[in-house]
Protein backbone atom coordinates (compact mmCIF):
# COMPACT_ATOMS: atom_id res chain seq x y z
CA UNK A 1 0.00 0.00 0.00
CA UNK A 2 3.06 2.12 0.97
CA UNK A 3 4.37 1.78 -2.63
CA UNK A 4 0.96 2.37 -4.10
CA UNK A 5 1.08 6.06 -2.25
CA UNK A 6 4.66 6.61 -2.95
CA UNK A 7 3.20 5.85 -6.86
CA UNK A 8 0.80 8.45 -6.63
CA UNK A 9 3.04 10.54 -4.89
CA UNK A 10 6.13 10.56 -7.31
CA UNK A 11 3.29 10.83 -10.31
CA UNK A 12 1.41 13.89 -8.64
CA UNK A 13 5.03 15.64 -9.32
CA UNK A 14 4.53 20.08 -8.86
CA UNK A 15 1.15 19.37 -7.91
CA UNK A 16 2.04 17.29 -4.54
CA UNK A 17 1.57 20.52 -2.74
CA UNK A 18 -2.13 20.93 -3.46
CA UNK A 19 -2.45 17.21 -1.75
CA UNK A 20 -0.58 17.90 0.98
CA UNK A 21 -2.82 21.11 1.57
CA UNK A 22 -6.25 18.94 0.90
CA UNK A 23 -4.89 16.23 3.88
CA UNK A 24 -4.03 18.95 6.06
CA UNK A 25 -7.50 20.61 5.38
CA UNK A 26 -9.47 17.00 5.40
CA UNK A 27 -7.88 16.38 8.48
CA UNK A 28 -9.16 19.66 9.88
CA UNK A 29 -12.46 18.61 8.39
CA UNK A 30 -12.83 15.65 11.10
CA UNK A 31 -11.77 17.85 13.80
CA UNK A 32 -14.58 20.19 13.00
CA UNK A 33 -17.00 17.25 12.91
CA UNK A 34 -15.51 15.76 16.17
CA UNK A 35 -16.46 19.39 17.22
CA UNK A 36 -19.83 18.13 17.48
CA UNK A 37 -18.83 15.43 20.52
CA UNK A 38 -17.93 18.58 22.40
CA UNK A 39 -21.32 20.18 21.78
CA UNK A 40 -22.88 16.87 22.67
CA UNK A 41 -20.89 16.65 25.93
CA UNK A 42 -22.02 20.03 27.26
CA UNK A 43 -25.80 19.22 26.46
CA UNK A 44 -25.40 15.45 28.26
CA UNK A 45 -24.06 17.18 30.92
CA UNK A 46 -26.52 19.45 30.77
CA UNK A 47 -29.32 17.27 31.18
CA UNK A 48 -27.89 14.87 33.64
CA UNK A 49 -26.65 17.96 35.89
CA UNK A 50 -30.31 18.84 35.79
CA UNK A 51 -28.93 22.41 35.15
CA UNK A 52 -30.26 24.84 32.34
CA UNK A 53 -27.16 27.82 32.34
CA UNK A 54 -27.84 29.84 29.76
CA UNK A 55 -24.33 30.50 29.20
CA UNK A 56 -23.77 26.47 28.26
CA UNK A 57 -26.83 27.12 26.06
CA UNK A 58 -24.59 29.86 24.09
CA UNK A 59 -21.55 27.43 24.46
CA UNK A 60 -23.19 24.26 22.70
CA UNK A 61 -24.68 26.10 19.71
CA UNK A 62 -21.27 28.22 18.90
CA UNK A 63 -19.58 24.91 19.06
CA UNK A 64 -22.21 23.23 16.91
CA UNK A 65 -22.00 26.80 14.70
CA UNK A 66 -18.40 26.01 14.48
CA UNK A 67 -18.66 22.76 13.74
CA UNK A 68 -20.98 23.10 10.83
CA UNK A 69 -19.49 26.05 9.16
CA UNK A 70 -15.78 24.71 9.35
CA UNK A 71 -16.89 21.44 7.89
CA UNK A 72 -18.53 22.99 4.97
CA UNK A 73 -15.04 25.40 4.30
CA UNK A 74 -13.04 22.80 4.36
CA UNK A 75 -14.93 20.47 2.82
CA UNK A 76 -15.19 22.92 -0.16
CA UNK A 77 -11.42 23.52 -0.20
CA UNK A 78 -10.05 19.69 0.66
CA UNK A 79 -12.19 19.33 -2.89
CA UNK A 80 -10.74 22.02 -4.98
CA UNK A 81 -7.40 21.20 -3.78
CA UNK A 82 -8.33 17.78 -5.05
CA UNK A 83 -10.04 18.45 -8.27
CA UNK A 84 -6.96 20.84 -9.23
CA UNK A 85 -4.61 17.79 -8.37
CA UNK A 86 -5.95 15.58 -10.61
CA UNK A 87 -6.63 17.44 -13.24
CA UNK A 88 -3.04 19.22 -13.40
CA UNK A 89 -1.32 15.63 -12.59
CA UNK A 90 -3.12 14.17 -16.01
CA UNK A 91 -2.89 17.53 -18.21
CA UNK A 92 1.00 17.41 -17.48
CA UNK A 93 1.61 14.13 -17.90
CA UNK A 94 -0.46 14.29 -21.59
CA UNK A 95 1.87 16.95 -22.63
CA UNK A 96 4.90 15.39 -21.38
CA UNK A 97 3.30 12.25 -23.47
CA UNK A 98 2.50 14.40 -26.61
CA UNK A 99 6.33 15.85 -26.28
CA UNK A 100 8.13 13.10 -26.21
CA UNK A 101 5.58 11.40 -29.12
CA UNK A 102 7.88 13.97 -30.74
CA UNK A 103 11.13 12.26 -30.03
CA UNK A 104 10.65 8.56 -30.20
CA UNK A 105 11.52 6.34 -33.23
CA UNK A 106 8.92 5.78 -35.63
CA UNK A 107 9.14 2.32 -35.41
CA UNK A 108 7.32 2.51 -32.08
CA UNK A 109 4.13 3.27 -34.15
CA UNK A 110 2.42 0.72 -34.87
CA UNK A 111 -1.07 -0.65 -34.39
CA UNK A 112 -0.82 -1.97 -30.70
CA UNK A 113 1.43 1.17 -29.39
CA UNK A 114 -1.44 3.18 -31.05
CA UNK A 115 -4.14 1.86 -28.75
CA UNK A 116 -2.50 1.64 -25.41
CA UNK A 117 -1.41 5.49 -26.02
CA UNK A 118 -4.40 6.36 -26.98
CA UNK A 119 -5.80 4.63 -23.93
CA UNK A 120 -3.16 6.30 -21.72
CA UNK A 121 -4.36 9.58 -22.86
CA UNK A 122 -8.24 9.04 -22.44
CA UNK A 123 -9.18 6.30 -19.94
CA UNK A 124 -5.66 5.47 -18.00
CA UNK A 125 -5.06 9.07 -17.24
CA UNK A 126 -9.04 9.91 -16.85
CA UNK A 127 -9.12 7.15 -14.36
CA UNK A 128 -5.98 8.97 -12.62
CA UNK A 129 -7.51 12.33 -12.77
CA UNK A 130 -10.89 11.22 -11.06
CA UNK A 131 -8.84 8.92 -8.50
CA UNK A 132 -5.45 9.68 -7.41
CA UNK A 133 -5.67 12.66 -5.31
CA UNK A 134 -9.23 11.59 -3.97
CA UNK A 135 -7.20 8.65 -3.01
CA UNK A 136 -4.74 9.80 -0.91
CA UNK A 137 -6.58 12.59 0.59
CA UNK A 138 -9.23 9.91 1.68
CA UNK A 139 -7.08 7.32 3.04
CA UNK A 140 -4.52 9.66 4.47
CA UNK A 141 -6.90 11.97 6.28
CA UNK A 142 -8.82 9.00 7.46
CA UNK A 143 -6.48 7.15 8.80
CA UNK A 144 -4.30 10.08 10.63
CA UNK A 145 -7.95 11.16 12.08
CA UNK A 146 -8.87 8.16 12.90
CA UNK A 147 -5.37 7.29 15.00
CA UNK A 148 -5.62 11.28 16.44
CA UNK A 149 -9.25 10.70 18.03
CA UNK A 150 -8.37 6.95 18.93
CA UNK A 151 -5.47 8.37 21.26
CA UNK A 152 -7.85 10.93 22.38
CA UNK A 153 -10.08 7.99 23.76
CA UNK A 154 -7.58 6.30 25.36
CA UNK A 155 -6.75 9.33 27.27
CA UNK A 156 -10.07 9.85 28.69
CA UNK A 157 -10.53 6.21 29.42
CA UNK A 158 -8.22 3.33 28.14
CA UNK A 159 -10.78 0.79 28.37
CA UNK A 160 -12.83 1.94 25.36
CA UNK A 161 -9.71 3.01 23.51
CA UNK A 162 -8.84 -0.26 23.46
CA UNK A 163 -12.29 -1.64 21.82
CA UNK A 164 -12.01 0.98 19.37
CA UNK A 165 -8.13 -0.21 18.54
CA UNK A 166 -9.02 -3.74 18.29
CA UNK A 167 -11.71 -2.69 15.96
CA UNK A 168 -9.87 -0.57 13.63
CA UNK A 169 -6.82 -3.11 13.98
CA UNK A 170 -9.42 -5.63 12.64
CA UNK A 171 -9.98 -3.65 9.93
CA UNK A 172 -7.18 -2.34 8.81
CA UNK A 173 -6.16 -6.40 8.48
CA UNK A 174 -9.08 -7.15 6.18
CA UNK A 175 -8.33 -3.90 4.23
CA UNK A 176 -5.17 -5.02 3.35
CA UNK A 177 -5.92 -8.41 2.45
CA UNK A 178 -8.64 -6.94 -0.27
CA UNK A 179 -5.69 -4.41 -1.30
CA UNK A 180 -3.26 -7.63 -1.50
CA UNK A 181 -6.21 -9.54 -3.69
CA UNK A 182 -7.17 -6.86 -6.03
CA UNK A 183 -3.26 -6.71 -6.88
CA UNK A 184 -3.36 -9.15 -9.69
CA UNK A 185 -6.72 -7.95 -10.88
CA UNK A 186 -6.40 -4.10 -11.35
CA UNK A 187 -3.49 -4.59 -14.08
CA UNK A 188 -6.09 -7.14 -15.88
CA UNK A 189 -8.64 -4.81 -15.83
CA UNK A 190 -6.50 -2.03 -17.28
CA UNK A 191 -5.54 -4.46 -20.19
CA UNK A 192 -8.91 -5.26 -21.09
CA UNK A 193 -9.53 -1.56 -21.06
CA UNK A 194 -6.42 -0.98 -23.27
CA UNK A 195 -7.80 -3.84 -25.71
CA UNK A 196 -11.11 -2.34 -25.81
CA UNK A 197 -9.62 1.01 -27.26
CA UNK A 198 -6.89 -0.88 -29.72
CA UNK A 199 -9.62 -2.36 -31.43
CA UNK A 200 -12.37 0.38 -31.32
CA UNK A 201 -9.40 1.93 -32.80
CA UNK A 202 -8.44 -0.52 -35.26
CA UNK A 203 -11.79 -1.52 -36.28
CA UNK A 204 -12.64 2.92 -37.02
CA UNK A 205 -9.48 2.74 -38.92
CA UNK A 206 -10.19 0.06 -41.50
CA UNK A 207 -13.97 0.21 -41.80
CA UNK A 208 -13.46 1.09 -45.49
CA UNK A 209 -11.88 -2.32 -46.27
CA UNK A 210 -14.12 -4.17 -43.40
CA UNK A 211 -16.91 -3.12 -45.43
CA UNK A 212 -15.70 -3.59 -48.86
CA UNK A 213 -14.65 -7.53 -48.08
CA UNK A 214 -18.26 -7.48 -46.10
CA UNK A 215 -16.03 -8.65 -42.82
CA UNK A 216 -18.40 -6.86 -40.67
CA UNK A 217 -19.23 -9.86 -38.38
CA UNK A 218 -15.69 -10.75 -38.42
CA UNK A 219 -14.36 -7.90 -37.22
CA UNK A 220 -17.61 -7.13 -35.08
CA UNK A 221 -16.66 -10.80 -33.25
CA UNK A 222 -12.74 -8.90 -32.39
CA UNK A 223 -14.97 -5.87 -30.69
CA UNK A 224 -17.40 -8.53 -29.49
CA UNK A 225 -14.50 -10.03 -27.46
CA UNK A 226 -12.77 -7.33 -26.00
CA UNK A 227 -15.68 -5.81 -25.03
CA UNK A 228 -16.69 -9.04 -22.87
CA UNK A 229 -12.97 -9.55 -21.70
CA UNK A 230 -13.38 -5.56 -20.36
CA UNK A 231 -16.99 -6.35 -18.74
CA UNK A 232 -15.65 -9.52 -17.33
CA UNK A 233 -12.87 -8.48 -15.45
CA UNK A 234 -14.61 -5.15 -14.33
CA UNK A 235 -16.96 -7.73 -12.88
CA UNK A 236 -14.39 -9.59 -10.72
CA UNK A 237 -12.88 -6.74 -9.71
CA UNK A 238 -16.71 -6.42 -8.22
CA UNK A 239 -17.12 -9.43 -7.26
CA UNK A 240 -13.65 -9.77 -5.38
CA UNK A 241 -14.16 -6.09 -3.79
CA UNK A 242 -17.55 -6.73 -2.85
CA UNK A 243 -17.59 -9.49 0.45
CA UNK A 244 -14.23 -7.72 1.70
CA UNK A 245 -16.15 -4.67 1.73
CA UNK A 246 -19.44 -6.35 3.83
CA UNK A 247 -16.68 -7.60 5.80
CA UNK A 248 -15.43 -3.96 6.61
CA UNK A 249 -18.94 -3.10 7.19
CA UNK A 250 -20.08 -5.80 9.57
CA UNK A 251 -16.49 -5.10 11.48
CA UNK A 252 -16.96 -1.51 11.97
CA UNK A 253 -20.73 -2.14 13.27
CA UNK A 254 -20.00 -5.21 15.44
CA UNK A 255 -17.52 -2.87 17.36
CA UNK A 256 -19.91 0.07 17.45
CA UNK A 257 -22.07 -1.70 19.49
CA UNK A 258 -19.78 -3.74 21.45
CA UNK A 259 -18.75 0.13 22.53
CA UNK A 260 -22.40 1.07 23.58
CA UNK A 261 -22.77 -2.01 25.06
CA UNK A 262 -19.02 -1.49 27.09
CA UNK A 263 -20.36 2.16 28.04
CA UNK A 264 -23.48 0.83 29.50
CA UNK A 265 -21.66 -1.96 31.78
CA UNK A 266 -19.04 0.02 33.01
CA UNK A 267 -21.89 2.69 34.16
CA UNK A 268 -23.79 -0.20 35.63
CA UNK A 269 -20.78 -1.61 37.68
CA UNK A 270 -19.74 2.55 38.77
CA UNK A 271 -16.46 2.13 37.02
CA UNK A 272 -17.85 4.81 34.57
CA UNK A 273 -19.96 8.38 35.07
CA UNK A 274 -23.42 9.17 33.52
CA UNK A 275 -22.36 11.42 31.31
CA UNK A 276 -19.58 9.72 29.99
CA UNK A 277 -21.02 6.55 29.38
CA UNK A 278 -23.63 8.81 27.22
CA UNK A 279 -21.24 10.40 24.99
CA UNK A 280 -19.52 7.19 24.86
CA UNK A 281 -22.65 5.92 23.45
CA UNK A 282 -22.94 8.84 21.20
CA UNK A 283 -19.15 8.11 19.79
CA UNK A 284 -19.46 4.84 19.18
CA UNK A 285 -21.72 5.75 15.93
CA UNK A 286 -19.09 8.28 14.75
CA UNK A 287 -15.51 7.07 15.66
CA UNK A 288 -15.47 5.17 12.74
CA UNK A 289 -16.49 7.30 10.17
CA UNK A 290 -13.25 8.46 9.35
CA UNK A 291 -11.92 5.20 8.95
CA UNK A 292 -14.22 3.80 7.26
CA UNK A 293 -13.48 7.20 4.31
CA UNK A 294 -10.11 5.68 3.98
CA UNK A 295 -11.15 2.02 3.39
CA UNK A 296 -13.60 3.22 0.55
CA UNK A 297 -10.28 4.77 -0.80
CA UNK A 298 -7.96 1.42 -0.37
CA UNK A 299 -10.66 -0.24 -2.63
CA UNK A 300 -9.34 2.17 -5.30
CA UNK A 301 -5.62 2.35 -4.69
CA UNK A 302 -4.97 -0.51 -6.74
CA UNK A 303 -6.49 0.27 -9.54
CA UNK A 304 -5.14 3.75 -9.23
CA UNK A 305 -1.90 2.26 -8.86
CA UNK A 306 -1.96 0.15 -12.22
CA UNK A 307 -3.66 3.35 -14.16
CA UNK A 308 -0.32 5.32 -13.19
CA UNK A 309 2.27 2.28 -13.82
CA UNK A 310 0.50 2.50 -17.27
CA UNK A 311 0.56 5.98 -17.65
CA UNK A 312 4.90 6.04 -16.63
CA UNK A 313 5.06 3.11 -19.29
CA UNK A 314 5.95 6.19 -21.40
CA UNK A 315 8.50 7.35 -19.67
CA UNK A 316 10.69 4.00 -20.84
CA UNK A 317 10.35 4.59 -24.36
CA UNK A 318 13.75 5.46 -25.77
CA UNK A 319 13.73 8.49 -27.42
CA UNK A 320 16.30 9.86 -30.30
CA UNK A 321 17.33 13.23 -29.26
CA UNK A 322 19.79 12.68 -26.53
CA UNK A 323 23.00 13.65 -28.02
CA UNK A 324 21.35 17.22 -30.41
CA UNK A 325 22.24 20.05 -30.55
CA UNK A 326 20.46 22.88 -31.84
CA UNK A 327 22.25 24.15 -35.04
CA UNK A 328 22.01 25.38 -38.50
CA UNK A 329 24.04 23.71 -41.52
CA UNK A 330 25.96 26.10 -43.70
CA UNK A 331 24.93 24.45 -46.91
CA UNK A 332 22.50 21.25 -47.30
CA UNK A 333 24.38 18.56 -49.07
CA UNK A 334 23.46 15.20 -48.11
CA UNK A 335 25.60 12.51 -47.87
CA UNK A 336 24.98 9.16 -47.06
CA UNK A 337 27.66 6.84 -46.00
CA UNK A 338 27.59 3.13 -45.71
CA UNK A 339 24.01 3.11 -44.58
CA UNK A 340 22.67 0.10 -43.02
CA UNK A 341 19.16 -0.68 -42.15
CA UNK A 342 17.04 -3.24 -40.54
CA UNK A 343 13.43 -2.86 -39.71
CA UNK A 344 13.69 -5.16 -36.48
CA UNK A 345 15.12 -8.14 -37.91
CA UNK A 346 14.89 -7.30 -41.42
CA UNK A 347 17.54 -5.90 -43.31
CA UNK A 348 16.17 -3.02 -46.05
CA UNK A 349 19.04 -0.86 -46.66
CA UNK A 350 22.42 -2.52 -47.69
CA UNK A 351 25.63 -0.35 -47.57
CA UNK A 352 24.40 2.56 -48.93
CA UNK A 353 26.62 5.34 -50.03
CA UNK A 354 25.56 8.96 -52.04
CA UNK A 355 25.91 12.26 -52.14
CA UNK A 356 23.30 14.77 -52.86
CA UNK A 357 24.83 18.34 -53.56
CA UNK A 358 22.93 21.40 -52.17
CA UNK A 359 20.75 22.70 -54.66
CA UNK A 360 20.17 20.03 -57.08
CA UNK A 361 16.88 17.34 -57.75
CA UNK A 362 18.35 13.72 -57.03
CA UNK A 363 15.65 11.09 -58.34
CA UNK A 364 15.00 7.82 -56.56
CA UNK A 365 13.41 4.92 -58.91
CA UNK A 366 13.36 1.25 -58.63
CA UNK A 367 10.84 -1.40 -57.75
CA UNK A 368 8.10 -1.31 -55.11
CA UNK A 369 9.18 -2.55 -52.05
CA UNK A 370 12.81 -1.71 -52.82
CA UNK A 371 13.78 0.75 -50.19
CA UNK A 372 12.83 4.17 -51.69
CA UNK A 373 10.67 5.63 -49.10
CA UNK A 374 13.32 4.48 -46.21
CA UNK A 375 16.11 5.84 -47.28
CA UNK A 376 13.87 9.07 -47.13
CA UNK A 377 13.01 8.31 -43.90
CA UNK A 378 15.79 7.84 -42.61
CA UNK A 379 17.25 11.67 -44.18
CA UNK A 380 14.73 12.83 -42.04
CA UNK A 381 15.64 10.79 -39.01
CA UNK A 382 12.12 8.80 -38.48
CA UNK A 383 14.80 6.03 -37.50
CA UNK A 384 18.37 5.80 -36.68
CA UNK A 385 20.47 3.84 -39.20
CA UNK A 386 21.94 0.76 -37.97
CA UNK A 387 25.49 1.31 -39.56
CA UNK A 388 26.95 4.04 -41.06
CA UNK A 389 25.77 7.99 -41.24
CA UNK A 390 23.93 10.52 -42.97
CA UNK A 391 25.02 13.65 -42.56
CA UNK A 392 23.61 17.20 -43.48
CA UNK A 393 25.86 20.04 -44.53
CA UNK A 394 29.20 17.71 -42.97
CA UNK A 395 27.36 17.31 -39.67
CA UNK A 396 25.73 13.42 -38.68
CA UNK A 397 21.85 14.17 -38.20
CA UNK A 398 22.40 12.41 -35.46
CA UNK A 399 24.10 15.90 -33.61
CA UNK A 400 21.48 18.31 -34.49
CA UNK A 401 18.32 18.20 -32.36
CA UNK A 402 15.21 16.67 -33.89
CA UNK A 403 13.84 20.27 -34.26
CA UNK A 404 16.59 21.81 -35.85
CA UNK A 405 16.49 18.48 -38.11
CA UNK A 406 13.36 18.86 -39.34
CA UNK A 407 13.21 23.00 -39.87
CA UNK A 408 15.63 22.17 -42.52
CA UNK A 409 13.04 19.27 -44.38
CA UNK A 410 10.11 19.60 -46.20
CA UNK A 411 7.90 16.63 -46.72
CA UNK A 412 5.30 16.04 -49.25
CA UNK A 413 3.56 12.16 -49.49
CA UNK A 414 1.47 10.86 -51.52
CA UNK A 415 -1.40 10.04 -48.25
CA UNK A 416 -1.44 13.97 -47.38
CA UNK A 417 -2.82 14.42 -43.90
CA UNK A 418 -5.25 17.11 -43.22
CA UNK A 419 -6.24 17.95 -39.30
CA UNK A 420 -10.09 18.40 -38.98
CA UNK A 421 -9.26 22.43 -39.28
CA UNK A 422 -9.94 25.34 -41.56
CA UNK A 423 -7.80 25.18 -44.52
CA UNK A 424 -6.28 28.13 -43.60
CA UNK A 425 -4.59 26.42 -40.09
CA UNK A 426 -4.22 23.72 -42.41
CA UNK A 427 -1.41 25.39 -44.60
CA UNK A 428 -0.43 27.54 -41.64
CA UNK A 429 0.57 24.26 -40.08
CA UNK A 430 3.96 24.67 -41.99
CA UNK A 431 4.62 27.76 -40.86
CA UNK A 432 2.68 28.72 -37.37
CA UNK A 433 3.58 32.46 -37.59
CA UNK A 434 2.91 32.94 -41.10
CA UNK A 435 -0.10 35.73 -41.41
CA UNK A 436 -3.36 34.83 -43.40
CA UNK A 437 -1.44 37.10 -46.45
CA UNK A 438 1.29 34.72 -46.47
CA UNK A 439 -0.87 31.72 -46.13
CA UNK A 440 -2.77 32.81 -49.08
CA UNK A 441 0.39 33.69 -51.29
CA UNK A 442 1.69 30.23 -50.81
CA UNK A 443 -1.98 28.93 -51.89
CA UNK A 444 -1.56 30.49 -55.00
CA UNK A 445 2.35 29.53 -55.51
CA UNK A 446 0.89 25.60 -54.72
CA UNK A 447 -2.22 26.50 -57.08
CA UNK A 448 -4.55 25.62 -54.85
CA UNK A 449 -5.93 29.56 -54.28
CA UNK A 450 -8.64 29.01 -57.21
CA UNK A 451 -10.47 25.74 -55.78
CA UNK A 452 -10.39 27.20 -51.87
CA UNK A 453 -11.60 30.30 -53.18
CA UNK A 454 -14.75 28.42 -54.46
CA UNK A 455 -15.34 26.26 -51.18
CA UNK A 456 -18.04 27.18 -49.08
CA UNK A 457 -16.28 29.29 -46.48
CA UNK A 458 -12.71 29.76 -48.41
CA UNK A 459 -9.90 29.80 -46.40
CA UNK A 460 -12.10 29.05 -42.91
CA UNK A 461 -13.77 25.90 -44.62
CA UNK A 462 -13.16 23.26 -41.88
CA UNK A 463 -12.02 19.63 -43.52
CA UNK A 464 -13.78 16.77 -42.47
CA UNK A 465 -17.45 18.83 -41.30
CA UNK A 466 -20.11 18.68 -42.79
CA UNK A 467 -19.05 16.06 -45.10
CA UNK A 468 -16.60 18.21 -46.60
CA UNK A 469 -13.40 16.76 -47.99
CA UNK A 470 -10.99 17.69 -50.71
CA UNK A 471 -9.58 15.08 -53.82
CA UNK A 472 -6.31 13.64 -53.83
CA UNK A 473 -4.22 15.86 -56.25
CA UNK A 474 -6.02 18.87 -53.95
CA UNK A 475 -4.68 17.43 -50.65
CA UNK A 476 -1.27 17.17 -52.17
CA UNK A 477 -1.29 20.81 -52.97
CA UNK A 478 -2.58 21.99 -49.74
CA UNK A 479 0.46 19.95 -48.55
CA UNK A 480 2.82 21.38 -51.08
CA UNK A 481 1.45 24.94 -50.05
CA UNK A 482 2.38 23.81 -46.47
CA UNK A 483 6.23 23.37 -47.90
CA UNK A 484 6.15 26.26 -49.66
CA UNK A 485 5.16 28.04 -46.44
CA UNK A 486 8.20 26.05 -44.30
CA UNK A 487 10.67 27.21 -46.83
CA UNK A 488 13.21 24.55 -45.51
CA UNK A 489 16.19 24.00 -47.47
CA UNK A 490 15.58 20.38 -48.33
CA UNK A 491 12.48 19.09 -50.52
CA UNK A 492 11.19 15.23 -49.93
CA UNK A 493 9.05 14.87 -52.47
CA UNK A 494 7.09 11.79 -53.10
CA UNK A 495 5.41 11.75 -56.78
CA UNK A 496 1.60 10.67 -56.60
CA UNK A 497 1.69 6.96 -58.15
CA UNK A 498 -2.29 7.57 -58.78
CA UNK A 499 -3.22 8.65 -62.13
CA UNK A 500 -3.97 12.22 -61.95
CA UNK A 501 -5.95 14.31 -64.50
CA UNK A 502 -3.76 16.12 -66.97
CA UNK A 503 -5.19 19.54 -65.68
CA UNK A 504 -4.21 18.35 -62.61
CA UNK A 505 -0.55 17.11 -63.56
CA UNK A 506 -0.30 20.73 -65.04
CA UNK A 507 -1.15 22.47 -61.87
CA UNK A 508 1.11 19.46 -59.59
CA UNK A 509 3.86 20.49 -61.65
CA UNK A 510 3.98 24.03 -61.59
CA UNK A 511 3.51 24.04 -57.30
CA UNK A 512 6.39 21.72 -57.37
CA UNK A 513 8.63 24.04 -59.79
CA UNK A 514 7.37 26.79 -57.09
CA UNK A 515 8.37 24.67 -53.83
CA UNK A 516 11.74 23.84 -55.39
CA UNK A 517 13.20 26.43 -56.77
CA UNK A 518 17.20 26.71 -55.35
CA UNK A 519 16.71 23.91 -52.83
CA UNK A 520 18.04 20.78 -52.36
CA UNK A 521 15.51 18.09 -54.14
CA UNK A 522 14.84 14.35 -52.92
CA UNK A 523 12.12 13.06 -55.12
CA UNK A 524 10.31 9.68 -55.72
CA UNK A 525 9.80 9.65 -59.03
CA UNK A 526 7.03 7.64 -60.84
CA UNK A 527 6.96 9.47 -64.29
CA UNK A 528 9.88 9.57 -66.64
CA UNK A 529 8.99 13.69 -67.40
CA UNK A 530 10.00 14.49 -63.61
CA UNK A 531 13.12 11.91 -63.98
CA UNK A 532 14.89 13.33 -67.31
CA UNK A 533 15.35 16.78 -65.53
CA UNK A 534 16.94 15.38 -62.44
CA UNK A 535 20.65 16.29 -61.72
CA UNK A 536 21.10 12.91 -60.41
CA UNK A 537 19.19 9.56 -61.12
CA UNK A 538 19.05 6.55 -57.94
CA UNK A 539 18.18 3.54 -59.01
CA UNK A 540 17.37 1.48 -56.50
CA UNK A 541 17.11 -2.54 -56.36
CA UNK A 542 16.71 -4.73 -52.78
CA UNK A 543 17.80 -1.78 -50.75
CA UNK A 544 21.16 -1.35 -52.92
CA UNK A 545 21.73 1.14 -55.10
CA UNK A 546 22.58 -0.67 -58.35
CA UNK A 547 22.81 2.36 -60.96
CA UNK A 548 24.00 6.18 -60.78
CA UNK A 549 24.09 9.08 -63.06
CA UNK A 550 21.86 11.39 -65.09
CA UNK A 551 19.12 10.15 -67.90
CA UNK A 552 22.03 10.60 -70.99
CA UNK A 553 24.20 8.34 -69.05
CA UNK A 554 21.88 5.54 -67.73
CA UNK A 555 19.75 5.19 -70.66
CA UNK A 556 22.99 3.81 -72.46
CA UNK A 557 23.51 1.14 -69.48
CA UNK A 558 21.61 -2.00 -69.76
CA UNK A 559 19.68 -2.52 -66.69
CA UNK A 560 16.38 -0.74 -64.45
CA UNK A 561 16.37 2.07 -65.34
CA UNK A 562 16.19 1.49 -69.22
CA UNK A 563 13.74 -1.13 -68.16
CA UNK A 564 11.62 1.64 -66.38
CA UNK A 565 12.00 4.11 -69.54
CA UNK A 566 10.92 1.77 -72.17
CA UNK A 567 8.00 1.18 -69.87
CA UNK A 568 6.87 4.04 -69.40
CA UNK A 569 7.39 4.68 -73.27
CA UNK A 570 5.20 2.20 -73.52
CA UNK A 571 2.63 3.42 -71.67
CA UNK A 572 2.41 6.32 -73.00
CA UNK A 573 1.81 5.02 -76.31
CA UNK A 574 -1.25 3.63 -74.51
CA UNK A 575 -1.94 6.31 -73.06
CA UNK A 576 -1.54 5.21 -69.31
CA UNK A 577 1.15 7.57 -68.18
N1 LIG B 1 7.43 0.39 -40.80
C1 LIG B 1 7.88 -0.71 -41.38
N2 LIG B 1 8.07 -1.81 -40.65
C2 LIG B 1 8.54 -2.96 -41.21
N3 LIG B 1 8.83 -3.08 -42.52
C3 LIG B 1 8.66 -2.02 -43.32
C4 LIG B 1 8.16 -0.77 -42.78
N4 LIG B 1 8.09 0.10 -43.83
C5 LIG B 1 8.51 -0.56 -44.92
N5 LIG B 1 8.85 -1.81 -44.63
C6 LIG B 1 9.37 -2.82 -45.55
O1 LIG B 1 10.61 -2.34 -46.07
C7 LIG B 1 10.73 -2.60 -47.45
C8 LIG B 1 11.06 -1.30 -48.18
O2 LIG B 1 9.95 -0.45 -48.04
P1 LIG B 1 9.90 1.00 -48.69
O3 LIG B 1 8.62 1.61 -48.31
O4 LIG B 1 11.15 1.73 -48.37
O5 LIG B 1 9.91 0.62 -50.25
P2 LIG B 1 9.59 1.55 -51.49
O6 LIG B 1 10.68 1.28 -52.46
O7 LIG B 1 9.39 2.96 -51.08
O8 LIG B 1 8.23 0.92 -51.99
P3 LIG B 1 6.99 1.59 -52.78
O9 LIG B 1 7.49 2.06 -54.11
O10 LIG B 1 6.03 0.46 -52.94
O11 LIG B 1 6.48 2.69 -51.92
C9 LIG B 1 9.43 -3.22 -47.88
O12 LIG B 1 9.63 -4.60 -48.03
C10 LIG B 1 8.46 -2.96 -46.75
O13 LIG B 1 7.62 -4.06 -46.58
Amino acid sequence: MIEIFKKIWRFAGEEQKNIKKSVAVGFLNAVFHMLQIGAIFLTIQALVSKTVDKKIIWYILILMVISIAGKIATNYFSQLQQTHAGYFMAANKRVYIGNKMKLIPMGFFNQSSLGNITGICTTVLSDVEMTAPMVMVLTLSGFITTVVFTAYMLVFDWRMGLIAVVGIVLFCIVTSSMEKKSRNTAPKRQKAQAELVEKVLETIQGMSIVKSFNLTRIDDKKIDRAIESSKNTNLAMEKLLTPYNIMQESILRIFSVIMMAAALLFYFDGTMELTYALMFIVISFIIFEQIESAGHGVAILRVCGSSIEQANQMDDTPVMDEKGKEQMPETHDIILEHVDFSYEQRQILKDVSVSMKDKTMTAIIGPSGSGKTTICSLIARFWDVDGGKICIGKTDIREYTLESLMSQISMVFQNVYLFQDTIENNIRFGNPKATRKEVIAAAEKACCHEFIMQLPQNYDTVIGENGFALSGGEKQRISIARAILKNAPIIIFDEATANVDPENEDRLQRAFEQLTRDKTVIMIAHRLKTVRHADQILVVDDGRIVQKGKHDELIKEEGIYKRFVSERKEAASWGVV
